[in-house]
């Protein structure tokens, strides 16, 4: 378990908290009331800022609680904070339904923070890349999408 330095910017806010044991994500809640008609979206804050040791970052996560009953969703998800980002933590909310309008109440919980470990890349530039099975194959390339029909 790492450690992660937190801040509350807003002191009648909670500090993230994974619902049971065993929890990827850790709920973040809402630090203003917004309402999202629908193909709306919104910068809302969550009333906290984090400091995280080198290597690692956190990942804002949307809900899929909030997705599958209210279509609600995070329009960069999984949004990421830095290690060195010392500022408050928004989630940039989007209502995906078509025809209802949503209300989050400040204190709700809006988003989940999953800490991850991350790996730094150094960029190593070649002439040629080697050879691989998939090659440049992607996007469909192993077919499966007979059924679906639009
Ligand atoms: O869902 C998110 C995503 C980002 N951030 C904060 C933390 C992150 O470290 C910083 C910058 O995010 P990102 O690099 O994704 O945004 P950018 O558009 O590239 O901005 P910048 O030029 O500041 O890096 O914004 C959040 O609070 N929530
Ligand atoms: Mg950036």
């Amino acid at each position: 378990m790492t450690e992660v330095l937190i801040q509350r910017l807003d002191p009648e806010l909670g500090i993230p908290a994974y619902a049971h044991p065993g929890d990827a994500g850790a709920d973040l809640v809402a630090g203003s009331d917004v309402t999202l008609k629908p193909g709306e979206r919104a910068l809302v804050g969550t009333g906290i800022a984090i400091a995280l040791q080198d290597g690692y970052a956190a990942f804002v996560h949307p809900r899929s609680g909030l997705a599958a009953r209210h279509g609600v969703s995070i329009v960069n998800a999984p949004g990421t904070v830095d290690a060195g980002y010392r500022g408050e933590i928004k989630v940039c909310l989007v209502n995906l339904d078509t025809a209802a309008e949503v209300t989050l109440k400040r204190g709700d919980r809006i988003a989940q923070l999953v800490i991850q470990r991350v790996e730094k890349a150094r960029f190593v530039e070649v002439e040629r890349l080697p050879g691989s099975a998939r090659g440049d194959g992607g996007y469909g390339s192993t077919g499966g999408f007979g059924d679906v029909t639009r």
